[in-house]
């Protein structure tokens, strides 16, 4: 669907009066957040926020600090809310979306057709989504996802229901909000966005743990399609991380919800070994006298398959996950996760978002957390039935190496960024009034040796800091269908256009959407329209590839920026990476030094989220700390020597040695898409001077 399309399908208003979309314009409040003003307000609030949980959800009390949050909401203002996993922050947006509509009615406002707006959440999984979906139709809550996979009538059904103002919550990934089509039809849903909610808020602060660049542009997003509150969900935030959401939304220290991140029935337990060999012993006993449902986690997929077949080679019940498995795949072994009392998954950090199973007895992190914040969130799965449950931690010397070789792999070098900034600054935007530059992201990686997460950064930041470009609707250039049934029938003019571009080749029918125009005078939307037409009656099996991305220029009378402006756009940007690397560095030494030092981990935990264990006591009693008040040990790989005849073959297996940075990464091993493109990483030089 092109963002023409979502526009004009969205952005109709009954009343006649069509607002425009207007990206630069000034924020303004499209209603007044203050809604009422009545003394009673927040007592009504309340009074149908609880029958709702009733009525809705069949739950009878709040937990925690929902209700304050809750209420806080429906009285018009934003929040941030850092609730453990299974805390039950969900629930924070889910009611109010419902309670919009019941006290509009109860206060006799808004009462025209579909006047009543969305509620949309801003979500980063998809699979969540759709699970959550789900279980709110379930409810009889009506709800939908936006996103790729949807076809044209599904689509179409859910813009309907937007008409008619019978959907309440609309979910989405973030990479939506660089459609421009979906931002102008959010700012003009009928009845407005009457709250958005971010999921996974964290992703939001450049210095937290699991930073993402399209999170960056949703404050922006915020302001622009004017919502009238917003609220933050995470279940991990440091203080300088919940100061940074706070502050990207403008949201007062008031609005800040957090619960303890205590949980007194996780007794937390490390040891530690010099290598994986030693340490498996120590797994499969550890295993033996606590058994129930596990996951254990490991950082590669292949770790994660060897470790599942070597457990289920001694009995153990046992099935590996990672993102790597067909969704099928994924789906059999969740679901047997689910069902089973005494299950053991070894896998990825793939596994475990959104698994709402009770009774998992251990999580098992058989390699190091890459954070404080991503080994509390995958520990918080354990126990949420209040039973005491166990979370082991094994530190080895091989795993830091493996850490600190991904966080050095996402730096490039600053030759690579400046190339590619020199690159991306010379090209020349198309005529006005579009003004686009287009750029191929995954080329640029590999040519520029840069990862696709730091690109996307430099992107990001060229956007919202520099403000030299606008992300628009990527568009694929490419694609590919299998013929599962006879199409000849359709005689159409796009599908007349088509068979004038497709190529068969072997097994597929190739589209080259670039040529489309130029050699049949038909729209490529239209084209796009009939392949996913054909591809939802499944007469064709349709993929699509060849992803460009499509930037708007600004400010077209000031680009390109000079030679000096250029320049120190290069180094500000270099300078953030460098310091992300440090970041990256910090966190992997805060998981050591959690249990290497010679005090409580509970506490040590608590105390990195900003808390402390009940009525300030220094131990929690249950773990390894607690228990013998002697560190663990920590271990580190002996160092290696220089070998000469090690680093020559390196030498030899680079020709191009136009940057120091990738001799040092074929050298010690560390990936990269250059590495990946010149096929190094199969090689017996990749990693052969590291002494591993
Ligand atoms: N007030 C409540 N009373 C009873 N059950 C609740 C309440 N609030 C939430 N729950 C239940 O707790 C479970 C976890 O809630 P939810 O999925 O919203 O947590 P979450 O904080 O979003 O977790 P995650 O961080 O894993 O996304 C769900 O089964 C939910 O139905």
């Amino acid at each position: 669907m092109s963002s023409g399309d979502e526009a004009d399908l969205l952005n109709i208003d009954y009343s006649g009066a069509k607002r425009k979309f207007e990206p630069e314009s000034p924020i303004e409040s499209k209603r007044s957040c203050k809604d009422f003003d009545d003394t009673s307000t927040e007592s009504l609030a309340r009074t149908v926020a609880r029958d709702v949980l009733r009525q809705r959800f069949g739950m009878e009390a709040f937990r925690l600090q929902q209700e304050r949050a809750i209420t806080r909401l429906l009285e018009g203002d934003s929040c941030v809310i850092i609730f453990p996993t299974g805390g039950g922050k969900s629930l924070c947006y889910q009611i109010p979306a419902l309670c919009f509509k019941i006290l509009d009615t109860k206060k006799g406002e808004r009462q025209g057709p579909a006047e009543q707006g969305i509620t949309l959440v801003v979500s980063p999984l998809i699979a969540l989504m759709k699970d959550q979906v789900d279980a709110l139709r379930r409810r009889g809550i009506s709800a939908a996802v936006l996103d790729s996979t949807k076809s044209r009538e599904e689509y179409l059904a859910t813009v309907d229901s937007m008409r008619n103002g019978t959907l309440d919550i609309l979910y989405c990934a973030p990479e939506r909000l660089n459609n421009e089509g979906f931002v102008a039809s959010m700012a003009n849903v009928r009845g407005g966005v009457r709250l958005l909610a971010v999921d996974e808020a964290h992703c939001i602060s450049e210095w937290g743990h699991s930073f993402r660049p399209d999170y960056l542009k949703i404050a922006r997003f915020y302001r622009e399609i004017h919502a009238e509150r917003v609220v933050c969900l995470t279940a991990t935030a440091t203080p300088a991380v919940a100061d940074d959401v706070r502050r990207a939304f403008d949201i007062p220290e008031a609005g800040l919800f957090r619960t303890s991140t205590y949980r007194s029935n996780l007794h937390l337990y490390a040891q530690s070994y010099m290598t994986k060999k030693e340490s498996y012993p120590q797994l499969r006993a550890f295993l033996k006298a606590h058994p129930g449902s596990t996951i254990i986690y490991v950082t590669l997929q292949k770790q994660a398959e060897e470790l599942a077949d070597q457990l289920r080679s001694h009995k153990f019940k046992t099935r590996h996950f990672h993102a790597g498995l067909r969704p099928d795949e994924k789906t059999t072994c969740q679901e047997a996760f689910m069902a089973s009392k005494d299950m053991v998954v070894v896998a990825t950090i793939a596994f475990g978002m959104g698994i709402d199973k009770a009774d998992i007895r251990n999580v098992i992190h058989y390699a190091a957390p890459s954070s404080l914040e991503s080994y509390s969130q995958e520990i918080g799965r354990a126990g949420r039935d209040g039973k005491v449950s166990h979370c082991l931690l094994f530190l080895c010397a091989d795993d830091l190496h493996l850490r600190e070789s991904f966080a050095r792999g996402d730096l490039p070098s600053k030759s690579s960024v400046a190339r590619l900034l020199r690159e991306v600054l010379s090209l020349k935007p198309s005529a006005p009034p579009e003004n686009h530059i287009e750029a191929n992201l995954y080329q640029q990686g590999r040519e520029f040796d840069i990862k696709a997460n730091a690109l996307g950064n430099i992107y990001a930041q060229l956007e919202l800091r520099f403000d030299l470009l606008r992300a628009t609707t990527p568009k694929y250039t490419k694609y590919s269908y299998k013929q599962l049934k006879n199409t000849d029938w359709d005689k159409s003019p796009a599908a007349t256009a088509l068979r004038k571009i497709t190529k068969k080749a072997i097994s597929n029918h190739n589209v080259d959407m670039e040529s489309a125009y130029p050699k049949t005078g038909m729209p490529r939307a239209e084209l796009i329209s009939k392949l996913n037409a054909w591809n939802d009656e499944n007469f064709i099996q349709l993929t699509a590839g060849g992803v460009v991305n499509v930037f708007r220029v600004s400010q077209p009378s000031e680009w390109p920026p000079n030679t000096n402006a250029s320049q120190e756009i290069i180094d500000a940007l270099y300078k953030d990476m460098e310091m992300r690397e440090v970041q990256e560095l910090k966190r992997m030494d805060q998981v050591v030094r959690l249990i290497s030092d010679k005090a409580c981990f509970s506490r040590k935990l608590a105390e990195h989220f900003g808390d402390s264990l009940p009525g300030n006591a220094q131990e929690c009693g249950h773990c390894t700390w607690c228990e013998t008040h002697k560190a663990v040990e920590q271990f580190t790989p002996p160092g290696a020597s220089w070998d000469g005849p090690a680093f020559l073959k390196v030498l030899e297996a680079c020709p191009e040695r136009d940057d120091p940075r990738y001799l040092a990464r074929v050298a010690f091993g560390i990936g990269s898409p250059r590495v990946t493109m010149a096929k190094l990483s199969k090689s017996s030089v990749f990693g052969s001077v590291s002494g591993i």
